[in-house]
């Protein structure tokens, strides 16, 4: 549910989740009618125009008069606390009362309403539609191949009425549910069942066995033990435990239906998402889940539940953070979108690097030295090598030995170094060697030095050992202060030029799989350890740079507070089936060394199979994406991508489709060129991003993985191992950014990670 603060006049008007979905649907001048109805009810539901009426035989379901045709249904929670459930024809809402279905589901205790008459023609409709051809529009969704069974067998004949109950489904929808014999009816009917019925149905039909539906689907949101022998009567109660949002002005209302599914997220948050977003949590607090499944939603809500806890004030002692420039801005877009400017004005958004930089220039504000990526990095590693004529080790594993081991565990020493962790890095060293690499490293330092160059893993190391420097002066304050008996508050408000005081009160890190050791350490430092102090959600299968993390070592404790999500929002079961093929069983860590799995992970949107296509040469391949792209004409371009694996590629492609007529939008470091066209990118640039259709084009072995990483294994299999899981991990995270179609392309060989899909039965 989301609060919201309830409107002077004594009356709540609600809206329960799915009605929205009809009322959207209503023609204009209806839709604007009822924008006037819901105005001047919540200032007085009892004026005469609205003939409020209870429906003969429903002790709480109430009509209102809309205008002369329409009525809105209502449930009357308490006193003037209303629940709209639909919008209905004057026509229909006198005729068949026993229709109407409406009450407290006694496994979740939330509020249900059915209509048990659109259910069943929605079913009737879908079981209708013909089956359908494997056509690449998505605007026209067919669900998953009709599998009409010729002996239209019940689908769920194998579960008792009580198993389903005790499920969660709803009780009287179940005679509809034994009626089902298609997958497309079964669509139909999760269309306008309670969201949690069609969860469980879905779940069931995907081959789920009974007991890991009640685990993963029913057990997140069953009311808990102390609240079992629920009162079906308690509708206050069970208000709190559905998925309902509070109307507190026409814009609120309108910014609900008119951005229609793409609102949805922002009201509407799925019981296990909202937990997790009002939980306060001893210490810091991770949640994890397959792509799609509304982290970042949730740690927008958090920021937000966060905002509104805090005292009034003009500081920003929220901070929200994640891994680059271009998410930083989308996240500053959607909480602005989510919370308004007064939410906005307390939250400090940079991304990681950003507030690296921002603390070494604090402390070293004359600095003018010229900021590298790792790519460039890797140069500067190269070239000294040839200089320096040294041919022991090559320029991959110095530059990842300096990243990872020296600046990954802030080793300032020979000695240190000698001692240093280089677990999981691969080929072992000697002391000797050690020596030698050491010596190499210094000469790097030194090279980055003279030429006014400085990488952002090196800021990132220094920002850590200032802000912890910093923190323990900090501590070694209080503590003198708490000798002395002094009472002062030590958190600290951003901004309010004290400078010995801590940064933030809460930080909340998006993308959390990508962040180094260095930024963790930044950020432990920068927030006193405290309840709700650090909330971070990431998904290390969509690990892509090479920062694997242990955070109990670096001070972020989450064990006991960790949680997952599971249901993805964005990825057709369809696409998410083939997605998580291409992962092929490789292991993950849950960013605490222990490990991390996908389980559970689903989703209940439907769509078109991804299509699979190979060609004899890049060029021809060139004309299979322009062809798809042409089959997709009736979608908007700008919600249409292609991720290939290397930049040659985007300017090959991006020159192939303009003179095809079609416009192509690079997608840079700060986000796609222009608005409009195509997107085209390397795999890197589409972490976080999605689109309605999407192709990966470029898919063949030898660019996925590239055909380097093989050289690793035979002198590095361990390095070998890692390339190959970031590799797929890309190919992982390209996959999912697909919401209603995607398609795959190569040329020559697919890529070895795509076996798994070309072999499907
Ligand atoms: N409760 C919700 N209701 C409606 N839409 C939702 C909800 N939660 C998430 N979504 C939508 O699902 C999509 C994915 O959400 P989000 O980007 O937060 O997922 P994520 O887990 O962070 O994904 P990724 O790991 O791939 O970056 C978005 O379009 C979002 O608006």
């Amino acid at each position: 549910m989301t609060v919201h603060s309830t409107p002077r006049t004594g009356v709540t008007l609600r809206l329960l989740d799915k009605a929205d979905k009809e009322i959207v649907k209503l023609d204009r001048a209806v839709l604007g009618a009822f924008y006037k109805f819901q105005h001047d009810f919540r200032r007085n539901p009892h004026a005469g125009g609205f003939d409020l009426k209870q429906l003969e035989g429903h002790d709480r379901l109430w009509s209102a008069r809309v205008n002369r045709e329409w009525r809105a249904l209502m449930i009357r929670l308490s006193g003037d606390d209303w629940l709209l459930v639909a919008v209905k024809h004057r026509g229909h809402v006198h005729k068949n009362l026993e229709r109407f279905n409406y009450g407290i589901n006694h496994i979740t205790g939330a509020i249900e309403y059915v209509d048990l008459q659109v259910v069943e023609e929605s079913v009737l409709r879908r079981g209708l539609t013909p089956p359908t051809t494997p056509a690449p529009s998505p605007s026209a969704p067919s669900g998953p191949p009709a599998e009409t069974r010729p002996d239209e067998e019940p689908l769920f004949g194998a579960y008792t009425d009580q198993q389903l109950v005790d499920l969660g489904v709803t009780q009287p929808l179940l005679p509809i549910v034994r009626k089902l014999t298609t997958d497309d009816e079964l669509l139909g009917l999760a269309e306008y069942a309670p969201r949690h019925t069609g969860e469980v149905l879905l779940r069931l039909r995907d081959g789920v066995p009974y007991e890991e539906v009640m685990e993963q689907v029913t057990a997140p949101v069953a009311v808990a033990e102390s609240e079992q022998n629920l009162d079906s009567d308690d509708w206050q109660a069970a208000v709190d435990r559905s998925q309902t949002v509070v109307i507190t002005d026409d814009e609120s209302l309108q910014s609900i239906l008119e951005e229609g599914d793409f609102g949805r997220w922002k009201v509407f948050l799925h019981p296990t998402q909202e937990k997790l977003v009002r939980r306060r949590y001893s210490g810091p607090a991770r949640v994890g889940g397959g792509p799609g499944t509304g982290k970042t939603i949730v740690a927008l809500h958090r920021v937000r539940h966060l905002v509104r806890q805090l005292p009034p004030g003009h500081t920003k002692p929220v901070l929200l953070t994640t891994f680059n420039r271009n998410l930083a801005a989308e996240l500053r877009a959607r909480l602005l979108s989510l919370g308004g400017p007064e939410v906005l004005a307390r939250v400090d958004i940079a991304h990681v690097d950003q507030l690296a930089t921002r603390i070494v220039s604090e402390a070293d504000p004359g600095n003018t030295k010229r900021r590298i990526d790792d790519a460039a990095a890797l140069r500067e590693w190269r070239e000294l090598l040839v200089e320096t004529g040294q041919t022991r080790w090559n320029a991959e594993f110095l530059s990842d030995e300096w990243n990872q081991v020296i600046l990954g565990q802030a080793v300032s020493n020979r000695s240190d170094y000698f001692t240093a962790r280089r677990a999981g890095r691969g080929r072992s060293v000697t002391r000797s060697e050690r020596a030698g690499i050491w010596q190499l490293a210094e000469r790097f330092a030194q090279r980055l030095e003279t030429k006014g160059l400085e990488t952002h893993r090196q800021i990132a190391e220094r920002a850590a050992r200032l802000e912890m420097a910093r923190k323990t002066r900090i501590d070694q304050r209080a503590e003198a202060r708490e000798e002395r008996g002094g009472l002062d508050n030590l958190h600290a408000e951003a901004g309010s030029g004290a400078w010995l005081r801590y940064r933030y009160r809460h930080i909340v890190v998006d993308e959390a799989q990508d962040l180094s050791a260095a930024h963790w350490k930044m950020l432990r430092a920068m927030v006193p350890s405290d309840s709700d102090d650090i909330f971070l959600v990431g998904d290390t299968h969509q690990r892509i740079y090479d920062n694997q993390v242990t955070l109990g070592s670096l001070g972020v404790h989450i064990r006991g507070r960790s949680s997952r999500l599971t249901l993805s929002y964005r990825t057709t079961r369809e696409i998410l089936r083939d997605a998580i093929r291409v992962l092929d069983g490789a292991d993950y860590d849950d960013l605490d060394g222990d490990a991390d799995t996908l389980a559970g992970y689903r989703s209940v949107l439907h769509g078109t199979e991804p299509s699979l296509h190979g060609a004899p040469s890049w060029d021809k391949e060139m004309d299979l994406v322009v062809e798809q792209l042409r089959a997709w004409h009736d979608v908007p371009r700008e919600s249409t991508a292609i991720c290939v694996p290397t930049n040659e590629m985007v300017t090959q492609l991006a020159d192939r489709l303009a003179r095809a007529g079609i416009t192509p939008s690079e997608i840079t470091q700060d986000g796609p060129r222009g608005d409009q066209g195509v997107h085209i990118g390397t795999m890197y640039r589409f972490k976080g991003l999605e689109y309605r259709c999407l192709i990966i084009a470029g898919a063949s072995e030898g660019l996925v993985p590239r055909a380097s990483v093989d050289a690793w294994e035979q002198t590095d299999p361990t390095r070998h191992r890692r390339e190959l899981h970031r590799a797929r991990s890309l190919l992982f995270v390209a996959a999912t950014r697909a919401r209603d179609a995607l398609a795959i392309t190569w040329h020559g060989e697919p890529s070895r990670f795509l076996a798994p899909l070309l072999t499907k039965g």
